[in-house]
């Protein structure tokens, strides 16, 4: 077994606030027991609490997050959101981590009905962004900082007043790679 990925005794299903039965069920057989990051930060993360982690590379802090998030978004009192209610915002530095952290969301997400996870990430047209979030709404924006500023500035249509939940994936990198400006003007449309 990778080491760094080394499993604990306590079982997804054990975690104390409990997590739903439709998460329990995404997560699926191969997820049964929880990497120590996990142990240590879902309890945290599902009682509101702010958290900082500075884990190894494959510790199993994206599903951490990701499995809290959606449990987060499940229990809101917001739940189900209007098209354009935005519930829940990740943010990364790179295209390719967002990519990833969108597929990861997949099967959680699909768990809860009437929510739209949309990945907004440069390299591709800010209308096409614009279109599918008009069209198909946004509940969760996963992206890379300088595209979600940019529809954050361009979409008055979207509404940041119920965010529950956001998540800085690598944050030291976000604001090494020179996103402050970005992730300043992210952060201030949110709420406090
Ligand atoms: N509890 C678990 N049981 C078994 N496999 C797991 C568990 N948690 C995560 N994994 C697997 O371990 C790998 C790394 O997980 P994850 O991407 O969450 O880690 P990470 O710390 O975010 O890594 P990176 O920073 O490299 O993306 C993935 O293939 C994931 O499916």
């Amino acid at each position: 077994m990778d080491t760094k990925r080394a499993l604990t005794g306590t079982r997804f299903a054990d975690l104390k606030p409990p997590i739903s039965d439709d998460i329990i069920k995404a997560l699926g057989s191969g997820f049964e027991f929880c990497t120590p990051v996990q142990v240590a930060t879902i309890p945290l993360l599902c009682s509101y609490k702010d958290v900082a982690v500075d884990a190894a590379t494959g510790s199993g802090k994206t599903l951490a997050f990701v499995v809290s998030l959606v449990e987060i978004m499940r229990r809101s009192t917001s739940y189900t959101p209007k098209p354009h209610q935005v519930m829940g915002v990740i943010i990364s530095p790179t295209r390719e981590l967002s990519a990833q952290i969108f597929k990861v969301t997949q099967p959680f997400v699909s768990t809860l009905p009437n929510v739209n996870a949309v990945l907004l990430v440069g390299g591709r047209k800010v209308k096409a962004d614009m279109k599918t979030i008009e069209e198909g709404g946004g509940n969760l924006l996963i992206g890379t900082p300088g595209r979600l500023s940019d529809i954050m500035q361009r979409m008055d249509i979207l509404d940041f007043r119920h965010v529950e939940i956001l998540i800085l994936d690598e944050a030291d990198r976000l604001l090494d790679m020179g996103f402050q400006k970005q992730m300043n003007y992210n952060i201030s449309r949110l709420p406090k």
